[in-house]
């Protein structure tokens, strides 16, 4: 597992003209967890983004996997899944089965084994028994392990969440913790919940477009609680 940013930098368009929103930065990411933290619009979200090319780099490469992102972003976006703060934002179809099975709409052509496989990612997941369930009658907690269920049924080599708990309460917190940590896949989580970053193997605090610090998930939560 390895992510490379290579003196990638971020611009956005406003009405002066582009702002520097990623300042440059060079990284190599190879361990099973990492997090992102930092105050509200530090470019965590911009820097995680880069990694399934949701961002595009205005300069530098990102590559994952030996993936380039920006040259093959639908490799990329097939490799790496995205789990979003509010699953609603994922969530599309009437029932939680269906929504599994769009996920496999590229694996599986044939709705039978489409259905038969979702029901498999389902009972993985411990979630089977919400099969027929609208997304809508779900709990908060329920709605963010069936997007992440559907996340990993495309079997991606990355996870990248943003902000995957923090509209949870914090049994459900820990829960989707536990279950993101435990991934086979790498995990690149940008997080105000203090406690799953400190649980990374590594961290990283990004304040004003740059990474500020390096360290452990557990030594950048020091840093940046140090730092407020
Ligand atoms: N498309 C865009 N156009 C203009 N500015 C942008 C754009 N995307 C991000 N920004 C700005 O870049 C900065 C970093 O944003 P980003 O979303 O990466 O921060 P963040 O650390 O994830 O914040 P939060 O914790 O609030 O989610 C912010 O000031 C934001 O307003």
């Amino acid at each position: 597992m390895s992510i490379t940013l290579d003196r990638v930098v971020v611009t956005a368009p406003t009405l002066d003209g582009d702002v520097t929103i990623l300042q440059e930065t060079t990284l190599e990411l190879t361990e099973a967890s990492v997090a992102l933290v930092g105050p509200n619009g530090s470019g965590k979200s911009t820097l995680a983004r880069l990694v399934n090319g949701l961002v595009n780099p205005a300069e530098g490469s990102v590559v994952v996997d030996g993936i380039d992102v920006v040259a093959d972003g639908r490799a990329a976006r097939r490799h790496v899944g995205f789990v979003f703060t509010d699953p609603s934002a994922q969530l599309v179809m009437p029932t939680v089965l269906e929504d599994v099975m769009l996920s496999l709409r590229r694996s599986h052509r044939d709705k039978k084994a489409r259905r038969a496989a979702a029901l498999d990612v389902l009972a993985e997941h411990g979630l089977d028994a919400l099969a027929d369930r609208s997304v809508h009658t779900l709990s908060g907690g329920q709605r963010q392990r069936v997007a992440l269920a559907g996340v990993l049924a495309c079997r991606p080599s990355v996870v990248v969440a943003d902000e995957p708990t923090t509209l949870l309460d914090l049994p459900n917190a820990r829960a989707v913790s536990d279950l993101l940590l435990g991934l086979e896949q790498q995990l690149v989580v940008c997080t105000h919940d203090l406690d799953l970053a400190a649980r990374c193997e590594r961290g990283l605090v990004v304040l004003e477009g740059r990474v500020v610090f390096d360290g452990t998930g557990a030594e950048a939560v020091a840093h940046y609680r140090a730092s407020v």
